[in-house]
């Protein structure tokens, strides 16, 4: 079966064949960093993950772009309202303090960052160059009254209106504007904004027609065009910004010449009470207080359970639904992990000079803890589905019931085949909890733990070795039965010590 995606263009289910064979380039459109992240914008990054791991499960090199907004009307009017109420923070330092926030949000739920995550502040010059290449081809205007200002002529351009099948004269009025006389049409959108009286000089570059700033649609084409080339794979975003902001954008690139994206993918929107979550709204989940609610790995299964097209509707129930379903899986994999207990883990090898020991356990390794299996053709098919997530996900759990099944029959080699494929599909998925990436993290409090215990009870034998070689048995005994009396039991062999909990 081949990768099918769904094109919001061409509104249909399409293959899916990368221009270059083997690598893929993706833009997605990243946040405005005016405020702090609601589970709305994780969910966005997150879909882009998966689709990214998946892409690199199958063997393509991709190029992930998802760019930072840093200059935009928002963030100066956060800024400003801050400062109003006593705030000394600067706008540019409010982005960056919001960007972090962002970033470890992404971080935390296992976002893989991006190849490069360009901000738009430092991409001004692209942005002048293609809003003067704009100018030259009749399709962009400087504003009537003589400012910095400049539009793109939506009349200059019969295919406005492509991505989003709407003829210009019904469509909405371009909400940019300070001054409607500056502009020939309704529909036209600012690519440049005169530098205002009242914004702070450092909100303002140089540009061929005055100072000024660049419009938000403008920010994302030259970005794209910049490190994916003038024409790339996939582009992707929310839902909300298909219209203006995606038609915007691939209005001012055709027009600039650009073939620009292949493929336009929207993810749908994370709703509460039957509402997008918004910060202008004022209904958002912030994800610092859910990451702490939360394990995060947790909210990760959740909010991608659900496929990327649907709207996902956040309550406190459909989470803790997710939170069962993931420890089913969660369950097994400790269930198989007891059951298939490789005999060489949990044995320390005391050095001849009594001072290090190596042990073999299963944290500190890379390698997959049950062996490396491929995922079932039915979980990929589903993947190559438009990334048919909630069917991958059904074949998973039944691969986990038939490996709980397999345990239940003493039948090791299934238990193990099953708990390596669970593992393979985790892995792409980016929710396996033996991923040393999550325990690093601190998620997973279980394995933290064992961790702990393995570093005591190595210690623990390093001394009875020691104590043996100095021939004072007393002591090694005493370690023997401490280590017995917390249920924990010392088997020598030649291959060193080995501690099983009793
Ligand atoms: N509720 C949501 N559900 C899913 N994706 C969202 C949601 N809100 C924003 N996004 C997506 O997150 C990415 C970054 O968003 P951006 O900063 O532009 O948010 P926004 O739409 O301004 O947010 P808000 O509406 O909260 O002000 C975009 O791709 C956007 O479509
Ligand atoms: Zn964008």
């Amino acid at each position: 079966m081949k990768q099918r995606i769904y094109d919001s263009r061409a509104q249909q289910v399409v293959d899916f064949a990368p221009r270059e064979p083997g690598r893929v380039g993706m833009y997605v459109c990243g946040p405005t960093v005016q405020s702090a992240p609601h589970i709305g914008h994780l969910r966005s990054a997150l879909v882009y993950d998966q689709m990214r791991r998946w892409f690199q499960a199958t063997g393509h090199d991709v190029t992930l772009i998802r760019n930072v907004t840093d200059i935009d009307d928002k963030i100066l009017d956060n800024a400003r309202i801050a400062q109003g109420e006593g705030s000394s923070e600067q706008w540019w330092a409010l982005a960056y303090r919001v960007e972090r926030e962002f970033t470890a949000a992404y971080d935390a739920l296992g976002v893989l960052a991006p190849t490069y995550e360009p901000r738009a502040t430092a991409n001004i010059r692209e942005m002048i160059e293609l809003i003067e290449r704009l100018i030259e081809r009749g399709h962009a205007y400087r504003a009537a009254d003589g400012t910095a200002s400049v539009y793109f002529d939506t009349a200059s351009w019969p295919d406005y209106g492509a991505l989003t099948r709407q003829r210009r004269e019904q469509m909405e009025d371009a909400a940019d504007s300070a001054n409607a006389r500056e502009k020939r049409n309704p529909q036209d959108f600012a690519l440049w904004k005169a530098h205002r009286e009242h914004e702070p000089e450092s909100a303002s570059w140089p540009s061929p027609w005055g100072r000024g700033r660049p419009g938000w649609h403008i920010e994302c084409s030259a970005m794209a065009t910049r490190y994916l080339g003038a024409e790339f794979d996939i582009h992707g975003g929310g839902l909300d910004l298909r219209f203006p902001h995606h038609e915007n954008e691939l209005a001012q690139s055709s027009a600039a010449g650009h073939p620009f994206a292949r493929h336009w993918i929207h993810n749908g929107l994370v709703n509460t009470g039957g509402q997008k979550m918004s910060k202008s709204l004022g209904n958002s989940l912030f994800a610092a207080d859910l990451l702490a609610a939360a394990r995060p790995i947790v909210l990760r299964y959740f909010l991608g359970s659900a496929h990327y097209r649907s709207v996902l509707e956040f309550s406190e129930n459909s989470l803790a639904e997710a939170a069962a379903a993931f420890e089913r899986i969660e369950g097994f994999l400790e269930r198989a992990r007891e059951a298939l207990r490789d005999p060489s883990l949990n044995q320390v090898q005391v050095a001849e000079d009594g001072r290090s020991a190596t042990s073999s356990t299963m944290y500190g390794s890379d390698t997959r803890t049950f062996g490396h299996a491929e995922v079932p053709e039915a979980f990929a098919d589903a993947m190559r589905d438009d990334f048919a997530i909630p069917q991958a996900l059904a074949v998973l759990h039944d691969t986990v019931r038939a490996g709980n099944t397999a345990l239940d029959a003493g039948d090791d080699e299934a238990a193990s085949a099953r708990a390596a494929e669970v593992e393979a599909m985790l892995d792409v998925l980016g929710i396996n909890p033996l991923d040393p990436a999550w325990r690093s993290s601190g998620d997973d409090e279980a394995g933290a733990a064992r961790a702990a215990l393995e570093a005591l009870v190595t210690g623990f034998i390093v001394d009875r070795a020691d104590a043996r070689k100095n021939k004072d048995f007393a002591a090694s005994d005493a370690i023997r039965d401490r280590l017995l009396a917390a249920g924990i039991a010392l088997e020598d062999g030649p291959n060193g010590t080995r501690w099983s909990i009793v």
